[in-house]
């Protein structure tokens, strides 16, 4: 995050998707009028994927939790399907303290030795319900279609960076990995009240699509208040991940977020992640010297790494 906040700045990136493959987008007035708003974490609109897809994407997760709990675990997650499925309430942990969560958990397919070691613990492929129907076919849309976004606004963080559109293509992310996370959060529990606890995301860029009409994600600022992100129907909240942290030389701190759910209905978010290539090395771009004016921090990481040591300690020994 570039700039501290008291509540979440909302932008229209229909300017800079229009021009988005147009090799002189960074010469176009309107296209950094974007690139200098995203310089902020961000509510979006203006993105190109219809409501209600947004919405029928919420809606068919809702379905599904409904379900009974044996009908869920048919596509339970263990680390046998590579950390791939439904996990029950509380069986994620943040901080040592167990979610009150469910969720069912999706990453890109890694196939044997495709990452040599590095990749073992994340090698299977997603599991998906038989029930509702047509829950894979309309997720798997979804994921195309936030998959083509987020390269979209990568160009323009790349621009804001000061750097060329295409920085976070080639090697660094022109084989992006992403996770996608279907969630859904049961209204005032009684065991604890916290929904996902403080954490940061691990990749470059956060799509989170969350319900309609519930308060429940929180933002901290640099003051260290927390801060609402009330869902904007038709919008994304973006949360800039680890990666993005680490390229930006530390000028964008990745996005300290929690979720409380106290609300009396359940509320569920289908949340896309955008990451960089798997096994990849991130370091502070050279355009560091133009934006951040000071040493080089050098962080630096392979995602891959940092994935698989947070999958390893995100979840209760059964
Ligand atoms: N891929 C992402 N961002 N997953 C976030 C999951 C919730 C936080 C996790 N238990 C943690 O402690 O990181
Ligand atoms: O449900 C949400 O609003 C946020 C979930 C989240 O932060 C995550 O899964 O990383
Ligand atoms: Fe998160």
């Amino acid at each position: 995050m570039a700039m501290d906040f008291s509540s979440i700045p909302i932008i229209d990136i229909s300017p800079l998707l229009a021009k988005s493959d147009d090799p002189k987008m960074a010469d176009d007035p309107a296209v950094l009028d974007v690139v200098t708003q995203l310089d902020k974490a961000c509510t979006q609109k203006g993105h190109g994927i219809p409501d209600t897809l947004l919405k029928g994407v919420r809606d068919i997760t809702r379905r599904f939790f409904e379900l009974p709990y044996e009908e869920k675990a048919k596509i339970k997650m263990t680390p046998a399907t590579g950390f791939r499925g439904y996990e029950k309430i509380g069986e994620n942990i943040t901080q040592g303290v167990p979610d009150m969560h469910e969720a069912i958990d999706c990453y890109r397919e890694v196939t044997k030795g495709m990452y040599g070691d590095l990749g073992k613990v994340m090698e299977g492929y997603n599991h998906w319900p038989q029930n509702p129907p047509k829950f894979r076919v309309l997720m798997e849309e979804y994921i195309s279609l936030c998959k083509d976004l987020a390269k979209k606004i990568m160009r323009g963080i790349a621009l804001a960076l000061g750097g060329s559109p295409y920085e976070f293509e080639g090697d660094r992310a022109g084989d992006p990995f992403w996770v996608m996370r279907i969630i859904g959060y049961p209204g005032l529990s009684s065991v604890n009240d916290i929904g996902c606890g403080a954490h940061t995301d691990y990749g470059l860029l956060t799509l989170l699509n969350q319900d309609d009409g519930i308060n429940a994600l929180q933002v901290k600022n640099l003051s260290g208040e927390w801060i609402s992100a009330p869902p904007v129907p038709g919008t994304f909240v973006c949360n800039i991940g680890d990666m993005l942290k680490i390229y930006s030389n530390g000028l964008y701190e990745s996005t300290l977020h929690r979720v409380i759910n106290n609300s009396s209905k359940y509320r569920v978010s289908v949340v896309y992640f955008y990451e960089t290539n798997f096994d990849t090395v991130v370091e502070p771009l050279d355009t560091y010297k133009t934006r951040t004016k000071g040493d080089k921090k050098f962080e630096r990481a392979v995602y891959g790494e940092h994935l698989v040591k947070k999958v390893l300690t995100n979840f209760v020994e059964e």
